[in-house]
Protein backbone atom coordinates (compact mmCIF):
# COMPACT_ATOMS: atom_id res chain seq x y z
CA UNK A 1 0.00 0.00 0.00
CA UNK A 2 1.22 3.86 -1.13
CA UNK A 3 1.67 5.98 1.75
CA UNK A 4 -0.31 9.22 1.93
CA UNK A 5 0.63 10.26 5.50
CA UNK A 6 4.34 9.38 6.03
CA UNK A 7 5.23 10.55 10.16
CA UNK A 8 8.70 9.83 10.78
CA UNK A 9 11.52 10.26 14.18
CA UNK A 10 8.78 13.45 15.24
CA UNK A 11 9.49 14.92 18.93
CA UNK A 12 7.54 17.82 20.66
CA UNK A 13 8.43 18.48 24.02
CA UNK A 14 5.95 21.01 26.13
CA UNK A 15 7.85 22.48 29.11
CA UNK A 16 10.39 20.07 29.28
CA UNK A 17 8.05 17.21 28.67
CA UNK A 18 8.40 15.11 25.31
CA UNK A 19 4.71 15.04 24.55
CA UNK A 20 5.47 12.93 21.31
CA UNK A 21 8.93 11.04 21.26
CA UNK A 22 10.18 10.15 17.87
CA UNK A 23 7.08 8.71 16.59
CA UNK A 24 6.87 7.47 13.25
CA UNK A 25 4.00 5.53 11.23
CA UNK A 26 2.18 5.93 8.07
CA UNK A 27 -1.09 5.79 7.00
CA UNK A 28 -2.51 4.52 3.25
CA UNK A 29 -4.44 6.72 0.82
CA UNK A 30 -7.21 4.18 1.11
CA UNK A 31 -7.26 3.04 4.55
CA UNK A 32 -9.25 3.37 7.79
CA UNK A 33 -6.98 3.57 10.95
CA UNK A 34 -7.73 3.84 15.21
CA UNK A 35 -5.36 5.26 16.95
CA UNK A 36 -6.07 4.29 21.13
CA UNK A 37 -3.74 5.02 23.76
CA UNK A 38 -4.55 5.43 27.28
CA UNK A 39 -4.91 9.75 28.47
CA UNK A 40 -1.79 11.87 27.33
CA UNK A 41 -0.60 9.41 24.99
CA UNK A 42 -0.16 11.95 22.49
CA UNK A 43 -3.43 11.40 19.96
CA UNK A 44 -4.58 14.89 20.24
CA UNK A 45 -0.92 16.41 19.92
CA UNK A 46 -0.38 14.06 16.61
CA UNK A 47 -3.31 15.48 15.38
CA UNK A 48 -2.37 19.02 16.13
CA UNK A 49 0.64 18.19 14.34
CA UNK A 50 -0.25 17.00 10.99
CA UNK A 51 -3.15 19.97 10.93
CA UNK A 52 -0.04 22.38 11.75
CA UNK A 53 -1.41 23.49 15.20
CA UNK A 54 1.78 22.51 16.82
CA UNK A 55 5.01 22.24 15.36
CA UNK A 56 7.14 19.61 16.27
CA UNK A 57 10.79 20.03 17.41
CA UNK A 58 12.26 17.30 15.06
CA UNK A 59 10.83 14.91 12.42
CA UNK A 60 9.22 14.93 9.34
CA UNK A 61 5.71 14.49 8.53
CA UNK A 62 5.07 14.20 4.37
CA UNK A 63 1.81 13.94 2.49
CA UNK A 64 0.37 12.54 -0.67
CA UNK A 65 2.29 11.18 -3.95
CA UNK A 66 4.80 14.64 -4.42
CA UNK A 67 5.67 13.89 -0.31
CA UNK A 68 5.37 17.88 0.33
CA UNK A 69 6.41 18.62 4.02
CA UNK A 70 2.99 19.55 5.89
CA UNK A 71 5.67 21.45 8.31
CA UNK A 72 6.37 23.87 6.22
CA UNK A 73 2.49 24.84 5.82
CA UNK A 74 0.19 27.05 7.65
CA UNK A 75 -3.08 25.70 8.83
CA UNK A 76 -4.78 26.81 5.95
CA UNK A 77 -2.78 25.20 3.29
CA UNK A 78 -2.22 21.88 5.26
CA UNK A 79 -6.35 22.10 4.29
CA UNK A 80 -6.03 23.01 0.91
CA UNK A 81 -3.96 19.94 0.48
CA UNK A 82 -6.57 18.02 1.77
CA UNK A 83 -6.01 17.11 5.08
CA UNK A 84 -9.66 17.77 7.20
CA UNK A 85 -10.06 17.37 10.75
CA UNK A 86 -13.31 16.45 12.75
CA UNK A 87 -13.19 17.72 16.74
CA UNK A 88 -14.83 15.77 18.83
CA UNK A 89 -17.64 18.50 19.51
CA UNK A 90 -19.88 19.41 16.24
CA UNK A 91 -19.89 23.08 14.87
CA UNK A 92 -22.64 23.54 13.14
CA UNK A 93 -24.00 26.10 11.78
CA UNK A 94 -27.69 25.51 14.14
CA UNK A 95 -29.65 28.38 12.86
CA UNK A 96 -29.21 27.20 8.95
CA UNK A 97 -30.47 23.97 7.27
CA UNK A 98 -28.61 20.85 7.12
CA UNK A 99 -28.58 22.10 2.91
CA UNK A 100 -27.12 25.72 3.84
CA UNK A 101 -24.82 24.23 5.54
CA UNK A 102 -23.64 22.14 2.94
CA UNK A 103 -23.62 24.61 0.77
CA UNK A 104 -21.52 26.74 2.77
CA UNK A 105 -19.06 24.31 3.40
CA UNK A 106 -19.02 23.80 -0.78
CA UNK A 107 -18.74 27.67 -0.72
CA UNK A 108 -15.52 28.00 2.20
CA UNK A 109 -13.63 25.47 -0.38
CA UNK A 110 -13.89 27.81 -3.56
CA UNK A 111 -11.32 29.89 -4.59
CA UNK A 112 -11.75 33.47 -2.81
CA UNK A 113 -12.58 35.76 -6.30
CA UNK A 114 -15.55 32.51 -6.82
CA UNK A 115 -17.00 32.84 -3.49
CA UNK A 116 -17.55 36.76 -4.82
CA UNK A 117 -19.68 35.73 -8.04
CA UNK A 118 -21.14 32.10 -6.64
CA UNK A 119 -24.26 31.58 -7.56
CA UNK A 120 -26.44 27.97 -6.53
CA UNK A 121 -26.33 26.24 -9.70
CA UNK A 122 -27.97 23.14 -10.41
CA UNK A 123 -24.52 21.21 -10.03
CA UNK A 124 -24.30 22.98 -6.18
CA UNK A 125 -27.67 21.72 -5.15
CA UNK A 126 -26.46 18.22 -6.67
CA UNK A 127 -23.54 18.09 -5.02
CA UNK A 128 -25.16 18.99 -1.64
CA UNK A 129 -27.86 15.81 -2.43
CA UNK A 130 -25.06 13.35 -2.95
CA UNK A 131 -23.35 14.68 0.38
CA UNK A 132 -26.55 14.38 2.08
CA UNK A 133 -26.60 11.14 0.57
CA UNK A 134 -23.44 9.86 1.44
CA UNK A 135 -23.72 10.84 5.51
CA UNK A 136 -27.35 10.09 5.71
CA UNK A 137 -29.26 13.28 6.13
CA UNK A 138 -31.10 13.20 2.53
CA UNK A 139 -34.24 13.54 4.35
CA UNK A 140 -33.13 16.14 6.35
CA UNK A 141 -32.06 18.65 3.75
CA UNK A 142 -34.91 21.43 4.54
CA UNK A 143 -34.29 20.74 8.68
CA UNK A 144 -32.74 23.26 10.63
CA UNK A 145 -29.56 22.44 12.12
CA UNK A 146 -30.22 22.60 15.76
CA UNK A 147 -32.90 20.22 16.07
CA UNK A 148 -30.90 17.68 14.54
CA UNK A 149 -29.80 15.21 17.14
CA UNK A 150 -26.09 14.62 18.32
CA UNK A 151 -25.37 11.81 15.70
CA UNK A 152 -27.20 13.78 12.98
CA UNK A 153 -25.39 16.87 13.67
CA UNK A 154 -21.55 14.95 13.41
CA UNK A 155 -23.31 13.28 10.01
CA UNK A 156 -23.50 16.85 8.76
CA UNK A 157 -20.53 18.05 10.07
CA UNK A 158 -18.62 15.41 8.31
CA UNK A 159 -20.73 15.81 5.05
CA UNK A 160 -19.35 19.54 5.26
CA UNK A 161 -15.88 18.56 5.88
CA UNK A 162 -16.03 15.60 2.65
CA UNK A 163 -17.57 18.98 0.55
CA UNK A 164 -13.82 20.02 0.39
CA UNK A 165 -12.59 16.90 -0.78
CA UNK A 166 -10.01 15.76 1.71
CA UNK A 167 -7.54 13.30 0.93
CA UNK A 168 -6.64 12.01 4.70
CA UNK A 169 -9.44 12.82 7.44
CA UNK A 170 -8.82 12.66 11.32
CA UNK A 171 -11.96 12.19 13.19
CA UNK A 172 -11.84 12.95 17.12
CA UNK A 173 -13.55 10.34 18.94
CA UNK A 174 -16.52 10.05 16.84
CA UNK A 175 -18.74 7.74 18.95
CA UNK A 176 -18.62 9.84 22.22
CA UNK A 177 -22.03 10.70 23.11
CA UNK A 178 -24.08 8.47 20.58
CA UNK A 179 -26.98 5.82 21.02
CA UNK A 180 -26.31 2.74 19.69
CA UNK A 181 -28.08 3.52 16.31
CA UNK A 182 -25.62 6.21 16.01
CA UNK A 183 -22.64 4.45 16.29
CA UNK A 184 -23.51 1.73 13.78
CA UNK A 185 -24.57 4.61 11.07
CA UNK A 186 -21.04 6.19 12.47
CA UNK A 187 -18.80 2.82 11.58
CA UNK A 188 -20.75 2.06 8.36
CA UNK A 189 -20.01 5.86 7.49
CA UNK A 190 -16.57 5.44 8.47
CA UNK A 191 -15.77 2.24 6.53
CA UNK A 192 -17.33 3.61 3.54
CA UNK A 193 -15.42 7.09 3.58
CA UNK A 194 -12.35 4.87 3.89
CA UNK A 195 -12.82 3.22 0.54
CA UNK A 196 -11.61 6.32 -1.16
CA UNK A 197 -9.33 8.53 1.35
CA UNK A 198 -7.78 7.90 4.23
CA UNK A 199 -9.47 8.02 7.21
CA UNK A 200 -7.91 8.45 11.08
CA UNK A 201 -10.14 7.68 14.16
CA UNK A 202 -8.84 8.42 17.40
CA UNK A 203 -11.58 6.64 19.71
CA UNK A 204 -11.30 5.04 23.41
CA UNK A 205 -14.37 2.94 23.12
CA UNK A 206 -12.84 -0.53 22.49
CA UNK A 207 -16.05 -1.68 21.23
CA UNK A 208 -16.71 0.88 18.56
CA UNK A 209 -13.17 0.20 17.38
CA UNK A 210 -13.81 -3.51 17.29
CA UNK A 211 -16.66 -3.16 15.33
CA UNK A 212 -14.22 -0.51 12.38
CA UNK A 213 -12.44 -3.86 12.02
CA UNK A 214 -9.37 -2.35 10.79
CA UNK A 215 -5.81 -1.70 11.67
CA UNK A 216 -4.80 -0.29 15.14
CA UNK A 217 -1.89 2.00 16.29
CA UNK A 218 -1.51 1.95 19.60
CA UNK A 219 0.14 5.22 21.52
CA UNK A 220 2.12 5.36 24.23
CA UNK A 221 4.33 7.96 25.91
CA UNK A 222 4.34 9.27 22.53
CA UNK A 223 5.71 6.45 20.37
CA UNK A 224 3.82 3.49 18.58
CA UNK A 225 3.90 0.94 21.16
CA UNK A 226 2.22 -1.81 19.17
CA UNK A 227 0.22 -2.41 15.55
CA UNK A 228 -2.19 -4.02 14.13
CA UNK A 229 -5.63 -5.69 14.15
CA UNK A 230 -7.13 -5.23 17.28
CA UNK A 231 -7.28 -8.68 18.10
CA UNK A 232 -3.21 -8.50 17.70
CA UNK A 233 -2.72 -5.65 19.92
CA UNK A 234 -4.47 -6.49 22.42
CA UNK A 235 -2.84 -9.49 23.30
CA UNK A 236 0.49 -7.41 23.44
CA UNK A 237 1.41 -7.52 27.70
CA UNK A 238 2.61 -3.96 27.22
CA UNK A 239 -0.82 -2.71 25.81
CA UNK A 240 -2.44 -4.48 28.52
CA UNK A 241 -0.51 -3.02 31.05
CA UNK A 242 -0.75 0.56 29.97
CA UNK A 243 -4.37 0.64 28.96
CA UNK A 244 -6.13 -2.02 28.98
CA UNK A 245 -5.72 -2.99 32.13
CA UNK A 246 -6.64 -0.46 33.84
CA UNK A 247 -10.40 -0.29 32.97
N1 LIG B 1 0.00 22.77 24.85
C1 LIG B 1 0.48 21.95 25.77
N2 LIG B 1 1.27 22.38 26.77
C2 LIG B 1 1.78 21.53 27.68
N3 LIG B 1 1.54 20.21 27.70
C3 LIG B 1 0.75 19.72 26.74
C4 LIG B 1 0.18 20.55 25.72
N4 LIG B 1 -0.56 19.75 24.90
C5 LIG B 1 -0.46 18.50 25.39
N5 LIG B 1 0.33 18.47 26.47
C6 LIG B 1 0.69 17.28 27.24
O1 LIG B 1 1.18 16.33 26.31
C7 LIG B 1 0.74 15.02 26.65
C8 LIG B 1 0.00 14.40 25.48
O2 LIG B 1 -1.28 15.01 25.40
P1 LIG B 1 -2.40 14.63 24.34
O3 LIG B 1 -3.54 15.56 24.59
O4 LIG B 1 -1.81 14.61 22.99
O5 LIG B 1 -2.79 13.16 24.78
P2 LIG B 1 -4.04 12.28 24.32
O6 LIG B 1 -3.50 10.95 23.96
O7 LIG B 1 -4.80 13.00 23.28
O8 LIG B 1 -4.88 12.17 25.65
P3 LIG B 1 -6.48 12.05 25.85
O9 LIG B 1 -6.83 10.64 25.52
O10 LIG B 1 -6.65 12.36 27.30
O11 LIG B 1 -7.12 13.07 24.95
C9 LIG B 1 -0.09 15.15 27.91
O12 LIG B 1 0.71 14.84 29.03
C10 LIG B 1 -0.49 16.62 27.92
O13 LIG B 1 -0.68 17.09 29.24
Amino acid sequence: MTALLEVSGVSVTFDGFRAINNLSFSIGAQELRAIIGPNGAGKTTFMDIVTGKTRPDAGTVTFGERSISLLSLSEAEIARVGVGRKFQRPTVFEDQTVAENLTMALKAHRAPWRVLFWNEGPNDRAKVEELAQEVGLAEHLPRKAGELSHGQKQWLEIGMLLAQGPRLLLVDEPAAGMTLAEREHTTALLVEMAKTRAVVVVEHDMEFVRRLNCKVTVLHEGAVLAEGSLEHVTKNQQVIEVYLGRG
